[in-house]
């Protein structure tokens, strides 16, 4: 992977919202710059700037009155948009680092569940397990512990690089592979983990989420975090629905369905639903 730095597209529907908002506004400036254009009422274009306004605004606003990200964190989000991820081939894509917001909130679900032990599957460049390993560190000190699987090693190896250079780096055990092969390894060796962040391959999800609560690799009182449950709004818009929209919207219903977990879907990015184990 060698260093090509470009703007990361919008992944997420408040992002998806507000590119779309301003194309339409852009259209309408044009069609009202023209002297021959038809005239909106001035109400409907004042709204319409509005609701643009509000869609753009809401991610800067969240990120900018959040904790920021420690001086690791930004330095591991500026390695990953630095690489040519068009030349990667294996699909990977900088959009998929969580960021500063996500990452916050993974780091207060530690803290909050006085997490120990936490396993995450899906690791990417590294982003949300250095979070959470900073967040164990401070609750659990060299007890703490992220065990990440990814089963890119290129990948792997640029995070480990990035948790070399970091303080927290060494809370993290990367385990590259097949992300349902490590899991059974773990169940077979008995691991328990408090705090689970699941962002791996979306078609596993539903393979993962029974290995999780199947296996007791969820903790009895843990607590199961899944990225891009909302999946660029495909689950409910419909139409242009990809395999990965399909795929979460399956497995949202499957969660849904399950009579062991009650889970609350939050709207934060690309959608975060947090699933605590009740039964089972
Ligand atoms: C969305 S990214 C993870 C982002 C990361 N959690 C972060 O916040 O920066 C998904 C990752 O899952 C990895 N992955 C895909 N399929 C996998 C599998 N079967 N086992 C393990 N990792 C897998 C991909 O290589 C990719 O790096």
């Amino acid at each position: 992977m060698t260093s090509t730095r470009t703007t990361p597209r919008p992944v997420t529907p408040v992002a998806l919202l507000a590119a779309s908002l301003e194309d339409v506004v852009r259209r309408l400036d044009e069609a009202e710059a023209r002297p021959d254009g038809v005239a909106l009422d001035p109400a409907l274009g004042s709204e319409i700037r509005r609701a643009a306004a509000l869609a753009a605004g809401l991610d800067p606003y969240t990120a900018a009155l959040s904790t920021p990200e420690s001086p690791a964190l930004r330095a591991l989000s500026e390695r990953t948009a630095a690489e040519d991820w068009a030349g990667d081939g294996a699909g990977l894509e900088q959009e998929m680092l969580s960021g500063h917001l996500e990452g916050q909130l993974l780091k207060t679900l530690v803290h909050a569940t006085r997490a120990r032990k936490v396993l995450e599957i899906g690791m990417f460049t590294g982003y949300s397990a250095l979070a959470m390993a900073e967040a164990v560190q401070e609750v659990a000190g060299e007890e703490g512990v992220v065990v990440a699987c990814e089963i890119d090693e290129r990948v792997a190896a640029l995070a480990q690089e990035c948790f070399e250079a970091s303080p927290a780096g060494d809370r993290i055990d990367v385990h590259v592979g097949p992300a349902l092969d490590t899991l059974h390894a773990l169940a077979d060796a008995g691991a328990r983990f408090d705090l689970v962040f699941l962002d791996a391959d979306k078609a596993g999800y539903v393979d993962y989420l029974r290995a999780l609560l199947d296996t007791g690799l969820l903790a009895r009182r843990g607590l199961l975090v899944v990225d891009n449950t909302l999946m660029q709004g495909e689950p409910w818009t419909g139409g242009t629905s990809s395999a990965n929209g399909e795929a979460i919207a399956a497995f949202n219903q499957v969660l849904a369905d399950d009579p062991r977990v009650e889970q609350v879907v939050l709207p934060v990015r690309d959608g975060v639903t947090l699933v605590r184990r009740t039964a089972g």
